[in-house]
């Protein structure tokens, strides 16, 4: 057991999913998964490992914010040698041309957080990108499953509700598609640590227009997004 995870060593396999919510972990442990079994209820954060393919996946949620899966990240990677992380997420589109329920893959991530600035002192913008070999399968999988699929830079915010929209209008005129709220960390804490790490997401709000889905299609009707993440993990 780590700190903030209940699995016993060897319980988790070497490549993991990490949706935000838990209860999207658990959606897609049951419905994707062969032989899925539950390793970690601690925090209510829940985590399964099971069989894509025929080869081991697991799926960890990472909860809201960075703080949050930063925790998770480190202690996957460090306390049980995960090696590949994707995240799966829902985020609000920020230019006109994306709709409710596009997929969207992160290149990199600008972010308004404080912890890459405490990390390197406040004298380096540290740019936090995807690993370009899982980006890569992920264009092709994508390609392959006939899913349209925005390739691009996001935001990843502290905050979910902004008093700032302004700097949202800002970053969209510098190509920044959509934001959410964990991608810079987890793709700093991968390339700390020597893993791979990607981000795919699915709109699930528009900044713009205010069109929004329920919490229910959040937590269990994002399938392109998991099939696309699914073949690219064990490619
Ligand atoms: O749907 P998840 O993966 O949680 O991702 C997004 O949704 C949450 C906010 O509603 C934040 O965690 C944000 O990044
Ligand atoms: O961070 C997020 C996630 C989904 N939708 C948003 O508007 N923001």
């Amino acid at each position: 057991m780590s700190t903030h995870i209940g699995a016993k060593p060897g319980e988790i396999a070497e490549r993991v999913l990490m949706p935000g919510d838990p209860l999207r972990a658990k959606w897609i442990a049951e419905t994707y998964l062969e032989d899925a079994t539950s390793y970690s209820t601690v925090r209510g954060m829940l985590g399964f490992t099971g069989r894509w393919n025929g080869v081991a996946v697991s799926v960890q949620g990472s909860g809201m914010g960075m703080p949050s899966a930063s925790i998770y990240a480190h202690e996957l990677i460090n306390e049980y040698g995960v090696k590949t992380l994707i995240r799966v997420g829902s985020c609000g589109a920020l230019t006109e041309d994306l709709q409710l329920r596009d997929v969207v893959a992160a290149i990199g991530s600008a972010t308004d957080s404080n912890m890459n600035r405490m990390r390197f002192d406040g004298l380096i913008d540290y740019a936090p990108v995807a690993d370009f070999g899982l980006l890569r399968t992920s264009v092709e999988v994508a390609e392959r499953r006939g899913i349209t699929m925005r390739v691009g830079p996001i935001l990843a915010a502290d905050a979910f509700y902004t008093d700032r929209p302004d700097l949202y209008d800002t970053l969209a005129d510098y190509g920044v598609l959509a934001v959410e709220m964990e991608s810079a960390a987890l793709y700093t804490i991968a390339a700390r640590f020597r893993a791979r790490a990607l981000t795919v997401l699915t709109v699930s709000d528009h900044i713009k227009t205010g069109a929004k889905t329920t919490a229910q299609e959040r937590e269990q009707t994002f399938s392109q997004m998991v099939e696309i993440a699914l073949d690219t993990i064990v490619a």
